[in-house]
């Protein structure tokens, strides 16, 4: 396929693990077969995690332009930015990266720890700011890229995410192929994927990759931004994007762009007690781990999905775990003991 001839580097060990999950099955009762496809182990890059699978695609195309500075965004705790560091020292590179507060919070060393911590140790140039949460374009990324120019670097700018760029949705439909390959393998068909949703191209991959199969595969995006409209345009827009660079014949419907905001908590980057719960149900079955920010929020869609039979009795569900646990660190106050 012509996925197949766009160049992408080799971040990943190689097939993320397919897991199936006896206890959690078990404690949703039985029903439902539940299995993770293992994101969060996806690399030796500095914890792995979606980002690094995306940016296969874009920092070969990084580097097919010369570039040798990756210019980026995220709050304060991103994932992302911690993954464009990784890939850019991974690949001979330096990576500036403009932190902002995008959560309005500030627990004990929330600055110092986690992702952040793990960009600094590789390198990378920080730099935080006091600008709010949006998945869109941000202003400072522009003199972040001034800079580079100014100092003589060639510098290569990754939006929020690695998202809403022309190469943002390559590398979730490349999992879908991925997993099509694991599932003949192993003999079993995933008819429902849960995914967390936020800058929205991993939620787009995998649509476009679902459609294009044309099995009927169901992509549920659990919503994990708080403007679930923003992101749900988002959406809708990297996956046709993506499917028109792949293949012009491919229609994504609005149907295909499933999005639930139960699970939000109201808020970007804050867990409530409905997140804090499916935490603690993944880490106390099979020893899953999941953080506040990203996929306890889709953990809590997804058991909740199962409970009221949305997901319904007999099927086979792939919860698709991005990663995102460096952050835990950062959030440690949210979890009170005795
Ligand atoms: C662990 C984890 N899980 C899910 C998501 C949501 O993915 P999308 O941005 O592709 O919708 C992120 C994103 N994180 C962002 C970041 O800055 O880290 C882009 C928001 C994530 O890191």
């Amino acid at each position: 396929t012509k996925l197949a001839s766009i160049p992408k580097e080799n971040f990943l060990f190689g097939p993320s693990p397919v897991q199936y999950l006896p206890n959690l099955t078990t404690a949703l009762g039985g029903q439902v077969k539940v299995y993770a496809k293992r994101e969060d182990c996806n690399s030796g890059l500095a914890y792995g995690g979606n980002k690094v699978r995306k940016l296969e695609y874009l920092v070969a195309d990084a580097k097919l332009k010369g570039c040798d500075t990756l210019v980026s965004v995220g709050g304060v705790q991103s994932n992302h930015t911690r993954a464009v560091t990784a890939t850019a020292v991974a690949s001979g590179m330096t990576a500036v990266t403009v932190q902002e507060k995008w959560v309005p919070i500030d627990p004990p060393l929330y600055a110092e720890t986690g992702n952040i911590l793990l960009s600094r140790i590789m390198g990378g140039d920080v730099r935080l700011n006091q600008e709010d949460f949006d998945i869109g374009h941000k202003a400072a990324t522009e003199q972040a890229f001034k800079d580079v120019e100014a100092r003589g670097g060639k510098p290569y700018y990754i939006p929020a995410g690695a998202s809403d760029h022309e190469l943002g949705g390559l590398g979730f439909t490349n999992l879908v192929v991925e997993l099509a390959e694991q599932e003949a393998a192993q003999g079993i068909y995933f008819d429902t994927l849960v995914v967390c949703s936020v800058t929205g191209s991993s939620h787009a991959g995998l649509i476009v990759g679902a459609v294009a199969e044309g099995k009927g595969r169901k992509v549920i995006g659990i919503d994990a931004s708080g403007k679930v409209e923003a992101t749900r345009t988002q959406v809708t827009r990297i996956a046709r994007n993506t499917a028109k660079l792949l293949d012009p014949e491919l229609v994504i419907k609005d149907e295909d762009v499933i999005l639930d905001d139960r699970f939000n908590a109201g808020i970007y980057g804050i867990p409530d007690e409905q997140t804090i719960k499916a935490i603690e149900m993944a880490a106390r079955t099979d020893s899953m781990i999941t953080d506040p920010v990203y996929e306890g929020k889709s953990m809590a869609g997804m058991i909740e999905l199962i409970k009221e039979g949305t997901i319904k009795p007999g099927s086979n569900v792939l919860y698709i775990h991005l990663g995102g646990q460096p952050a835990l660190n950062a959030y440690s106050s949210y979890f009170p003991h005795n």
